[in-house]
């Protein structure tokens, strides 16, 4: 059977936090939390430029200004981390309109992938505490990968877990970084106005900017493949 325009073949990469859960505010209270704890000084503004959509490593060695051991890193990570899983628990709610976007890409035959700067354990948190792990083909977190955002070594690892080359993948980002990684893979960009405002994301390159998933049909996503 020849291939409608729908079952032609293309990949929605999704950023996790800030994308699939409106979570930002709690990932800034547990990093003030933590530095304070720790006695380094941390400010909103420094946490969306410096932190926001970046590994744990990166994050960490801005915090405390030295390289981080890998043995100290993983207690520091989980230490923050639990922090921010306590906050937002009583919070876990998929973004709006998320669900039934997903279910529709995934009855078109697109291939679904999460690309996330999260350790593993905030994964587990999110996709299986909502649950959302059976909608993806391809999960990558920060343990499956050298470089994190802004390098596009995360969207471009995911764009080979599920098969399709990168001109053929759409990735959903809200954060500076996460956008600078797609477009560095070569993919196309659909900017989430989660963590920023809409005026803040006008000039950073993505391809349409939306405030959540109701403003999203699986056409006009495919358009944008379609269009270069
Ligand atoms: O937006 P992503 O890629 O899912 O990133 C997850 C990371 O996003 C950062 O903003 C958080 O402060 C981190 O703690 C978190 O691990």
């Amino acid at each position: 059977m020849p291939d409608t325009p729908s079952a032609l073949s293309w990949a929605a990469l999704f950023d996790m936090d800030g994308v699939l859960i409106d979570n930002t505010d709690f990932h800034i209270n547990a990093w003030l939390q933590f530095a304070q704890h720790h006695n380094r000084p941390l400010t909103k503004d420094q946490y969306v430029d410096h932190i926001n959509g970046r590994v744990s490593a990166d994050a960490m060695a801005y915090v405390f200004q030295r390289p981080i051991s890998p043995g100290e890193l993983i207690v520091l990570t989980e230490e923050k981390e639990a922090i921010y899983r306590e906050l937002y628990r009583p919070h876990l709610q998929p973004a709006p309109g998320l669900l039934a976007f997903l279910a529709a890409l995934k009855a078109q035959g697109v291939k679904l992938a999460v690309g996330t700067s999260a350790p593993e354990s905030n994964v587990r948190f999110t996709l299986d505490g909502l649950p959302l792990r059976p909608y993806f083909d391809a999960i990558v977190d920060s343990s499956m990968i050298h470089k994190g955002k802004p390098a596009p070594e995360i969207y471009l690892t995911a764009a080979e877990r599920v098969g399709i080359e990168p001109a053929r993948c759409v990735v959903f980002e809200d954060a500076f970084a996460g956008i600078e990684a797609g477009i560095r893979a070569g993919m196309k960009v659909i900017a989430v106005a989660t963590t920023h405002t809409r005026d803040e994301l006008a000039d950073v390159g993505s391809m349409l900017i939306v405030d959540d998933f109701t403003q999203l049909t699986v056409e006009a996503v495919q358009q944008l493949i379609q269009s270069s």
